[in-house]
């Protein structure tokens, strides 16, 4: 069998000190290649200090994190991310914005300046793909909060990470431009098959969204829970009324009203 693409060992995460907030325990799951995670869990359970680990940003108290093979030591390249908040730079435009990881990621950098036009045409095409074709020169301050979200997918996406880590990318905007968002990123992922990790407190949008969805226990969290998510691709708003749905996402619910009063949630 094909090792997993993303590896997390009984790890452990303690912020500050020993004395320090103990945020995940016992943290244990794999990602095969391609598969679309969603993780879902309490507020404070630790699903974003999970996704700091596998990103590197943060090195884990105790345990393992291995990715593509390799023990995860340091901010990894192959991974391409985006948050809560766009955080799109005010004084670029929308082009040079997505354009950014290109002059920071390698092999990337070092063929920018010979490569420009392919480069730049990949992010218009990007752009275009997620309904911001024309844009390109506005300033981010000149797009509403959905299209700079868009925005901030290209650039987690701009240099064809075989990583996606979401971490909440769409809990600031309004439902109907949630919905449209899902559709977009499960167009992106369905053309590229990036192995994509996300957390979202939003029920439905991991189950129209995910192929497992991996539910955490309170802080510290761990893995108590897993769904296999098995609704033809791709997806519609139509999927989400269907009975399986929605009785797939009132499971969900009901673990994470279990883990929120601490009790065991028996695997699915
Ligand atoms: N940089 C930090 N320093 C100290 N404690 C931290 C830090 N980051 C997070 N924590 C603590 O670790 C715990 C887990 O936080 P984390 O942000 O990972 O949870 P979360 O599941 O993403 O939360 P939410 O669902 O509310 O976004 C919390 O108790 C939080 O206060």
């Amino acid at each position: 069998m094909e090792r997993p693409f993303v590896e997390i060992t009984g790890v452990a995460m303690r912020y500050g000190g020993v004395e320090g907030t103990l945020a995940l325990q016992g943290t244990t799951m794999d990602v095969r290649k391609g598969e679309f995670i969603a993780v879902v869990g309490p507020s404070g359970c630790g699903k974003s200090t999970l996704m700091r680990l596998v990103t590197g940003l943060w090195p884990a108290t105790a345990g393992n994190v291995v990715v593509a093979g390799q023990e995860v030591t340091g901010p990894l390249s192959i991974a391409g991310m985006a948050f809560q908040n766009p955080t799109l730079l005010p004084w670029r435009n929308i082009l040079d914005n997505v354009m950014l990881p290109l002059e920071v990621v390698e092999p990337h950098r070092r063929r920018l300046r010979a490569e420009r036009a392919t480069y730049e045409a990949r992010a218009r095409d990007l752009l275009a793909l997620v309904g911001l074709g024309g844009f390109e020169q506005k300033f981010p301050w000149q797009l509403s909060g959905g299209m700079q979200q868009r925005a901030s997918l290209c650039r987690a996406l701009i240099h064809e990470p075989a990583l996606l880590m979401l971490d909440e990318p769409f809990a600031a905007l309004d439902i109907f431009t949630r919905e449209d968002l899902w559709a977009v990123l499960q167009d992106v992922w369905m053309a590229r098959r990036p192995t994509v990790i996300l957390v979202t407190h939003d029920l439905r949008e991991a189950a129209y969204l995910a192929d497992r969805v991996l539910v955490m226990s309170s802080r510290p969290g761990r893995i108590i829970a897993e769904r296999i998510v098995d609704f033809p691709r791709p997806r519609t708003l139509e999927t989400t009324y269907k009975p399986e749905f929605v009785s797939l996402v009132h499971d969900l619910r009901e673990y994470i009203s279990a883990a929120r009063k601490g009790e065991e949630v028996v695997n699915a």
